[in-house]
């Protein structure tokens, strides 16, 4: 069995990406931000206060007759963005890309902070990282695709997220003709929850490879590539035009320069994020901001959408590891 669903980005920044989901019976379809940094599977519903969904789509429990409540339930998280959310705990039957999992913790908020009330576009997450990250107390629940794994034909998904295009989450498969290259493989840590793993070297532009080991995520719910300082200040020194900005917090640029490429060792092969996908966004006039920007107090580096629109991405849980492919 295989499920595939398609993504499409948020907004004209590529700032997240959405995918409809189907939760109950008869089927309630909410836009969901599909997440493999976090483990909790949450969505706006009829006990969020109404000022704060409004905008939103929400699950109604009560109106699902698979719908059951995990009495006793509660989870609360804080996002790497200071966002955050929480509440109660449903079970229901949860479809993704035609594959319907039964029994999926559905996490319903009673709260959600103001970043999440002004940014319609999403009715919540669809945590994609380690069952291990799971904030449900007292009893930690599993991920969508940690209940789906063993019944898909392999317990793998990839990601394939795009420029102002669809792209997909297919599971239980893996469609290399999305990829433009071989996948290489590397093994994940599973200590923190994440789908991290360690990168040995980077090269800007048509440059030589340096030796710097980069311990990272694979994280379809930030948008940039967050790398340490000493690889985005050598980046932006290839700018003419690059400044640190205050007040944006990154590095901006004129939007009109070329910018070189980056490029990041996956075991023994490469992957290139090409320069037009560090062009970001513009901040005002001609002055752009930078998709690489960095991971200063985060604790650990973030490959995110910009990293990942360059490629396909595999999470494989049964083996543990992370498959990168140029795209
Ligand atoms: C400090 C480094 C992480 C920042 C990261 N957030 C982001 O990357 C948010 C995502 C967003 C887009 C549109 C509207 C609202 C939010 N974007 C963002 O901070 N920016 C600012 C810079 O310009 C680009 C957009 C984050 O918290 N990601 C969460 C998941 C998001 C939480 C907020 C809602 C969207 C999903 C994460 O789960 O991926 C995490 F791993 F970072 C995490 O916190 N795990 C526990």
């Amino acid at each position: 069995q295989t499920g595939s669903a398609p993504n499409h980005p948020s907004d004209s920044e590529d700032d997240e990406y959405i995918t409809n989901v189907s939760i109950g019976t008869p089927a309630q379809v909410l836009p969901l931000d599909f997440d493999t940094g976090s483990s909790d599977l949450w969505v706006f519903s009829s006990e969020t206060p109404s000022s704060s969904a409004r905008g939103h789509t929400i699950y109604t429990p009560s109106k699902s007759s698979t719908s059951k409540k995990v009495s006793g339930a509660s989870w609360s998280i804080t996002y790497g963005d200071n966002s955050s959310s929480s509440g109660d705990v449903y079970t229901d039957t949860v479809t993704i890309g035609g594959f319907s999992v039964t029994g999926q913790a559905v996490e319903s908020a009673t709260k959600v902070s103001t970043q999440f009330v002004q940014d319609t576009s999403n009715s919540g997450l669809v945590g994609l990282a380690l069952d291990s990250g799971n904030t449900v107390k007292p009893t930690k629940q599993k991920t969508w695709f940690s209940n789906a794994s063993s019944h898909l034909a392999q317990p793998v998904f990839t990601a394939d997220l795009n420029h102002q295009a669809d792209g997909s989450y297919n599971f239980g498969f893996i469609d290399t003709t999305l990829a433009s290259g071989p996948i290489t493989y590397v093994p994940i840590s599973t200590g923190n929850g994440f789908w991290e793993f360690t990168s040995a070297s980077y090269a800007i532009g048509g440059g030589s490879s340096k030796k710097h080991s980069t311990d990272g995520i694979a994280d379809t719910g930030t948008t940039l590539l967050l790398l340490d300082d000493t690889i985005v200040d050598a980046y932006y020194n290839q700018v003419e035009s690059a400044q640190y900005d205050d007040s944006q917090e990154g590095y901006t640029f004129d939007c009109s320069e070329d910018l070189p490429s980056f490029s990041f060792a996956v075991g023994s092969s490469t992957i290139t994020v090409p320069g037009s996908l560090i062009n970001f966004a513009p901040v005002d006039g001609n002055t752009c901001f930078g998709g690489l920007q960095s991971d200063d107090g985060i604790g650990i580096s973030i490959f995110g959408d910009v990293a990942i629109k360059a490629a396909l991405v595999v999470f494989d849980l049964g083996n543990k590891r992370l498959g990168w492919a140029q795209k």
